[in-house]
């Protein structure tokens, strides 16, 4: 095929379509409009006998029909089966002298390899030919190129099984097809299979089959409804793999229906839904259609908001396609991109995708499990060697979850966060798993036990809401026998006030200073560590838990009952990537979400930060190190941190902003009663306006050469920004 000259497959087209009954003069700019959508790409053309050329050339008879006013024509009394024919497809055309023709082709058929004849009872473009009986299973209406194809070459009753190569197939680079189906219960697929079988087509139990009637019928070609794509595909090696589709049941019932969904990287996406209907169907009005449609989900759903239409519910469900259709382009491009940075999913170096206190470069992908610890959860590799595990984190970057642009959580959260991008780039931020709450990768050591909790860390004498009881009770201890929240479950002022000044001017904060080494720097060099740089004894907030007798709607358990604003992923436009903003307005005080990822190591942070660097690529992990020589010697296994490269919520979109971020990050203690495991939360520092772009200081030190990260180059805009440009300056003005 590949040595075929471009004229050479144009006759051969063309000399397919004359045999289907089909003129020169119609097939040939239907051709070229094919060849124009498939980028000059024949073999989705040629493919099972000219069968995407002959769907077209009908296509645009129903188009030039509907152009002219027609619609479906009422059925004659043999056509009960037939409910829908289309308009001005008994037009038929002298394949000799390109003009139409009253009589429909006629040609004998002596040759088994030529085209048999059709016949006046056959030739039913929009053929339903009604079932048959005896051996054969009920069946679905043929497609009208199939029928055609069909009845034109045996060869193409076998082509004609190749039918679900339209979705997933690598053969269609320019094009792809999605068919989801309803569940068809009543064909038995044995049957079907088994029928398909005998062809000598490859793909012969898929998607389109052909059944054999009874003596006295047509054989029918069954459009079988696919499984949509994200189930398991099977892969046949070979020359060329394809993906194949597994078939789903067919039913013959009434209101079955198949969604036929195609889209080019042209843009183009055309549905169709094919319904089954009373014989006595007319088509009525697209716009009484919508209407209808609109009134039955605003009344019975109550799910709509008063800007909802079926138009742009439609335009939504193209524009998912496209992006969905889109995704594998962008993960080709973004190979060493799964930190979930904007810039770097621009094939430009990765400098970091997670904020911190201190920065450290990380990476890693693979065969993992999950097993629950209290909420927190495990995630195991089944390699052992520490460096394997977070090799395999490479492979898992590579399986490349799709995000659901209306749902970013995929309903792992209370609220639905969006994704948008108001900038023709990437449609959707590079992959990660969504989580709600932190993972443990492999050795740290979170200690969740109700055991541990005393009666002074727990109060379990409460009922219903704490902070309406005349005394605080004993989980205010750590804030000094007063609650943090207020009724509205904002954080107080002075407490916030507190935390924000030791986030902004950390050199006058009280520190913590490692007693023996410390594990950030006995993890960047373990055999001479420098002296520990000091951790900031940080402001803690405890909410109550589960040991506590009050309920979950207690004023003082806010993070713990997770996101509950409006928040949107959105593409910032200004060289920092994707960003995360409020789509509400927020007063001082609010909880915005949680910085949630996997819980690691100093060790295993340490072997990600190596991984990354081999790859040329940078994250920034947060410290969870607010007690961190407090005590005596801190183990590996107790130095936590947070990583969301790969598995993470929302809190990874939060970008950097110099000293007047409208977010702090407060560590919250929930289910454990010491500070070696914490949840970071972020909290709003001043009122924030709907649709601002949230922020919190990542605290890093841009003018730090010695720091083994190159950070990147800030684009804050804050008028105290501590950026490359004016180091000195900013940071000096700000401290004033
Ligand atoms: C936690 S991610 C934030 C989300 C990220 N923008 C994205 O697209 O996924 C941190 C990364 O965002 C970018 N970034 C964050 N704040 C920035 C800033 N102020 N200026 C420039 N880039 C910034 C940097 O590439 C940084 O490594």
């Amino acid at each position: 095929m590949g040595s075929k000259s471009n004229t050479e497959r144009a006759r051969k087209a063309l000399e397919a379509m004359k045999q289907l009954g089909f003129s020169k003069k119609e097939a040939t700019p239907v051709l070229k409009n094919l060849l124009r959508l498939f980028g000059n790409n024949w073999e989705p053309i040629e493919d099972e006998c000219y069968r995407a050329l002959a769907d077209a050339i009908l296509d645009r008879h129903q188009e030039t029909a509907a152009d002219r006013g027609c619609s479906a024509t009422r059925p004659t009394p043999d056509d009960d089966h037939h409910p829908l024919t289309l308009c001005g497809a008994s037009r038929d055309v002298d394949t000799e002298t390109d003009e139409p023709r009253t009589k429909k082709p006629r040609a004998t058929n002596s040759d088994p390899q030529s085209p048999p004849s059709l016949t006046d009872d056959q030739d039913v473009p929009a053929a339903i030919s009604p079932p048959s009986h005896g051996a054969s299973p009920q069946f679905r209406p043929q497609t009208r190129a199939s029928a055609r194809l069909r009845q034109a070459s045996p060869s193409s009753v076998t082509a004609a099984h190749k039918r679900p190569r339209q979705m997933m197939d690598e053969d269609f680079q320019d094009s792809a097809f999605l068919r989801e189906p309803k569940p068809e219960p009543d064909i038995d697929m044995d049957a079907i299979q088994g029928t398909a079988a005998t062809s000598d087509c490859p793909n012969a139990h898929l998607g389109l089959i052909d059944y054999p009637l009874n003596a006295s019928s047509s054989r029918v070609a069954l459009p079988l409804a696919l499984l949509p794509p994200d189930q398991n595909v099977p892969q046949i090696s070979g020359p060329k793999k394809r993906a194949i589709q597994p078939c789903s049941k067919v039913n013959t019932g009434e209101g079955s229906s198949v969604i036929d969904v195609a889209s080019s990287t042209m843009g183009e996406v055309k549905m169709s839904l094919k319904c089954s209907v009373d014989p006595k169907f007319r088509m009525p009005s697209l716009e009484a259609v919508f209407k209808m449609v609109e009134d039955k989900y605003l009344h019975s759903y109550k799910i709509l908001p008063p800007e909802f239409s079926i138009g742009s519910l439609m335009n939504e469900i193209c524009q998912c396609v496209v992006q969905l259709g889109s995704d594998h382009i962008a993960e080709h491009n973004t190979e060493s991109d799964v930190a979930g940075n904007g810039r770097c999913s621009q094939n430009e170096p990765m400098t970091g995708s997670i904020p911190f206190v201190k920065p450290i470069a990380c990476e890693d992908g693979g065969n993992r499990k999950c097993k629950s610890a209290g909420e927190s959860f495990i995630v195991e590799d089944s390699e052992n060697s520490s460096v394997a595990k977070q090799k395999t984190h490479l492979a898992l970057a590579n399986l490349k979850p799709i995000h659901d642009v209306t749902d970013i959580s995929k309903g792992e959260e209370r609220v639905r966060i969006s994704v948008a991008n108001e900038f023709a780039s990437e449609k959707c931020p590079p992959s990660f798993y969504y989580i709600r709450g932190n993972l443990v990768f492999q050795n740290a050591y979170v200690n969740i036990s109700v055991a541990r909790i005393g009666d002074e860390d727990c109060c379990a004498d409460c009922f219903g809401n704490c902070l309406s009881a005349p005394i605080p009770c004993a989980c205010t201890r750590e804030t000094g026998g007063e609650y943090v929240y207020t009724p509205e479950g904002l954080v107080r002022t002075p407490f916030l006030d507190e935390c924000v000044s030791m986030n902004r001017f950390p050199e006058k904060c009280h520190k913590f200073f490692c007693k023996s080494s410390c594990p950030l720097e006995r993890s960047r060099n373990e055999a001479s560590p420098e002296p520990c740089r000091g951790h900031l004894a940080r402001k803690f907030i405890k909410e109550c838990w589960s040991k506590c007798g009050c309920n979950m709607q207690c004023g003082n358990r806010v993070v713990q009952r997770g996101i509950t604003c409006n928040l949107q992923v959105f593409f910032t436009g200004e060289g920092k990537g994707w960003g995360l903003r409020t789509l509400d307005e927020l007063p001082k005080g609010a909880f915005v979400c949680e910085y949630v990822g996997e819980v690691l190591t100093s060790t295993e942070l340490h072997e990600r930060t190596l991984q990354n660097m081999n790859n040329g690529r940078h994250t920034y992990p947060v410290l969870l190190d607010a007690d961190w020589g407090s005590e005596g010697v801190l183990k590996d296994e107790e130095a936590l941190s947070l990583d969301s490269t790969f598995y993470g919520n929302v809190g990874r979109f939060i970008n950097h902003r110099c000293y007047d971020a409208n977010l702090v990050e407060i560590p919250v203690e929930v289910e454990t009663p010491d500070h070696h495991y914490y949840h970071l939360a972020f909290f709003t520092t001043k009122k924030v306006e709907a649709f601002e772009e949230l922020t919190w200081d990542y605290g890093i030190d841009f003018g730090d050469g010695k720091d083994p990260v190159k950070a990147f180059q800030c684009l804050c805009g804050s008028r105290y920004c501590r950026g490359i440009r004016h180091p000195r300056k900013r940071g000096k003005a700000a401290a004033k």
